[in-house]
């Protein structure tokens, strides 16, 4: 008889995700995932259901990585708040289970406890800065890999566009694994900006207007809740590298026409893009690679573009060898 599964709150998790250990084990997985054989690394597109009365969504996305045999799926909450609404915004658990008996070992908190309780009115607290769960770091990681990829090589200005908890992950690994010499932040509300800069350890210069934000920028992060257009090409200087987090949903859009056509776009998963991203499916654009792809040798990074990675949130680096339950 299988024991109780443990549960792992995000202190503990977090022990186990630094980015030196995340950025080479997603790499890994993402190359895999787009190998095309896909008996390796099994990620089918999220299962989401609109949770109607409270404007939100539930998302399950099972994923089982057959070479070492790790078994997981992270259920996923996340709503459109405004920012004065004390609720948060994206609610996270992963299940780790034994594949062999497919009883659940382990469940993790997905999201800082801390992060639950303050969310949205005092979002950018220190104690979120210090206690980065999965969804944050995961998803930063990932962005940190398209721009190792796909960023002009000399980039010196980056801009990032929404302040929320994102905006925090990211600020955090973009300063930690690249040297720029200016940061650039721009959020719907003035000081929901100015209480980010307050928050993060280095410097950054807020700004009032996104256009002004951008302009210039080698490197420009979305990370907005928004369901319409937040970055314009018109704005954007040619072969900036632009990573767009927001807007998981088909009818929900962070980048206009103008750019979704001029830049050549980058996806974590084409499936996904195809039935999830509103920024690919409304502009008719055409994906040009997976980051696997461009890992993998089998598609090439066109730096010298101006290019688009759309993160829609996939391959969270679960390895069950790290960490031991008994079973
Ligand atoms: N691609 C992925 O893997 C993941 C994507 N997400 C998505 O990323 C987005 C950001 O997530 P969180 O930071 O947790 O949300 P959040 O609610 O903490 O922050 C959203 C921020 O966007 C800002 N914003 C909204 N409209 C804006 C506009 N027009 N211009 C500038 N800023 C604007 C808000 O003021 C707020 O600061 C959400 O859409 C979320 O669903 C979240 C997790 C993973
Ligand atoms: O991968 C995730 O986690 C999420 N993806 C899209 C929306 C919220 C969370």
């Amino acid at each position: 008889m299988a024991d109780q599964p443990v549960f792992l709150s995000n202190d503990v998790v977090a022990r186990f995700l630094s980015y030196d250990e995340l950025i080479p084990r997603l790499e890994e997985v993402l190359g895999k995932f787009s190998r095309g054989n896909s008996s390796d690394v099994v990620q089918p597109v999220r299962c989401v259901i609109p949770i109607h009365n409270h404007s939100g969504f539930l998302g399950l996305m099972p994923a089982y990585i057959a070479h070492e045999d790790t078994l997981c799926t992270k259920m996923v909450a996340f709503y459109r708040r405004e920012e004065n609404v004390n609720l948060p915004s994206t609610q996270a658990t992963v299940l780790l289970f034994n594949p062999e008996y497919g009883n659940v070992t382990a469940v993790m908190d997905g999201l800082d406890i801390t992060h639950k309780r303050t969310a949205a009115v005092s979002a950018i607290s220190a104690k979120v800065m210090d206690g980065l769960d999965i969804t944050h770091k995961r998803t930063a990681a990932v962005s940190a890999i398209s721009a190792k990829l796909l960023m002009p090589a000399q980039s010196d200005v980056l801009c990032i566009l929404g302040c929320g908890h994102q905006a925090v992950s990211h600020y955090e690994i973009f300063t930690k694994l690249f040297s720029f010499k200016e940061v650039r932040v721009c959020s719907r509300r003035l000081e929901t900006a100015e209480r980010f800069a307050a928050g993060v350890q280095g410097p950054v210069k807020v700004l009032s207007s996104a256009k002004e934000a951008v302009h210039g920028a080698d490197i420009i992060i979305t990370v907005t809740n928004s369901s319409k257009p937040v970055l314009f090409g018109e704005w954007v200087k040619p072969g900036a590298h632009i990573v767009a987090v927001g807007a998981c949903r088909p009818d929900w859009r962070e980048l206009d026409d103008v750019l979704m056509r001029d830049a050549v776009i980058y996806v974590d998963s084409r499936e996904g893009a195809a039935v999830e991203s509103g920024d690919i499916i409304l502009s008719g654009a055409e994906v040009f690679a997976e980051l696997g792809e461009v890992l993998n040798g089998t598609r090439p990074a066109l730096r010298n573009k101006t290019t688009v990675f759309k993160s829609l949130g996939k391959f969270f680096p679960l390895r069950t060898g790290k960490i031991r339950f008994k079973e």
